[in-house]
């Protein structure tokens, strides 16, 4: 069993990606799309990121047996409900939003005729728009689903078949565990990154050109971070407040403790924590997660694809 007809709504990074790797990946399927923006449309229709681009949302859900909204977080509501009548009542609707709770609550609210079960594919980049996307983004990666209770299982099991045909491990989970750990995994480290690459250019004593010119290791991978889409970044850190202020009450009490024993100068203490750290991270490239692997592709891929 599987979709053959599915219609994204959002066509940027993640609703161009899933376009192309369905055009790939499931070359069966049909696949239609719609943007609010009517220079991604036309974009997206370029880069053939679906089969057809539709002028509008009802024309591009009307025959579809899954849709999946791609647009930013606090977006999702107002995408969804003028749908209610529009979206066939057969159709599972899914989305790919960063947090889930929040979300999941906001689609219920929209479409209380459908079943929905979010998802979030923990793949992504730094850049957005729809020159963004490219088909592998899901190759090897995760896509937690968060089911809710008592969902209709074939429909689930579809869902499930679609991400792995589409290159992605599935995981399921609550929505409330999934906040917990992509707070600490994904939102802490977006605002660390916001916060030290403002901090170094609201400097007095290192000039902003300093900072350019010694970009050279650490930093430079922070301000990829710090380059990800202000919009959707909002809406995340909004969406999912509560975890987010729970995980960065824990990290300053841990950077405290550093603090701490830099003034006192218990080497003792740093040597410690680097040693536990630099074991954390030989674990996840031993698990296959390492970022040198070429289908990370990133930047490198977004320019290929814009010259083609
Ligand atoms: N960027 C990442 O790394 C990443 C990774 C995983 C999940 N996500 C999630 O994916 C979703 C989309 O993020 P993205 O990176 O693709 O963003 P993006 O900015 O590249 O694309 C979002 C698109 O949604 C469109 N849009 C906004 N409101 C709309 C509406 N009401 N109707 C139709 N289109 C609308 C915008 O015009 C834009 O083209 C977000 O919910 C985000 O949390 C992002
Ligand atoms: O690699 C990046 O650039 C990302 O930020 C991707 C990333 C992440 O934090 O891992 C960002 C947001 C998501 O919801 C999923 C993936």
């Amino acid at each position: 069993m599987t979709f053959s007809q599915i219609a994204i709504i959002g066509l940027g990074l993640q609703g161009g990606s899933i376009g192309l790797a369905i055009q790939e990946y499931l070359p069966e399927a049909r696949v239609t799309g719609y943007d609010l923006d009517p220079a991604t449309r036309a974009r997206a229709a370029e880069r053939s990121l679906c089969h057809t681009v539709c002028a509008t949302a009802e024309e591009a859900v009307a025959e579809a047996e899954l849709v999946i909204f791609c647009v930013p977080p606090g977006a999702i509501g107002k995408a969804a409900r003028p749908l209610r009548e529009a979206i066939p009542p057969e159709c599972l609707v899914s989305d790919v939003g960063s947090s889930k709770k929040r979300i999941a609550a906001d689609l219920a609210q929209a479409l209380p005729d459908h079943i929905v079960i979010p998802a979030h594919p923990v793949a992504g980049t730094e850049n957005s728009g729809p020159d963004a996307g490219f088909a592998s983004l899901f190759q090897g990666r995760w896509c937690i689903v968060t089911p809710p209770e008592h969902t209709d299982l074939l429909k689930l099991t579809t869902l499930v078949e679609f991400w792995e045909t589409l290159g992605a491990n599935v995981e399921l989970m609550s929505p409330e565990h999934h906040d917990l750990v992509l707070a600490v995994t994904s939102h802490l480290p977006h605002l660390i990154a916001y916060t030290i690459v403002g901090t170094a250019s609201d400097l007095e004593d290192v000039t902003q050109s300093e900072v350019i010119k010694y970009s050279a290791g650490g930093f430079r991978d922070f301000t990829r971070i710090a380059a990800s889409d202000p919009t959707m970044w909002r809406d995340v850190f909004l969406s999912n407040k509560e975890a987010v202020l729970t995980m960065l009450q824990r990290f300053t009490e841990d950077l405290t403790a550093l603090q701490r024993a830099i003034r006192v100068g218990d080497g003792e203490a740093l040597f410690d924590q680097f040693t536990r750290t630099r074991a954390i991270r030989r674990s996840i490239i031993e698990e296959g997660q390492d970022d040198s692997r070429p289908d990370f592709g990133r930047s490198d891929h977004v320019k290929k694809t814009k010259k083609s």
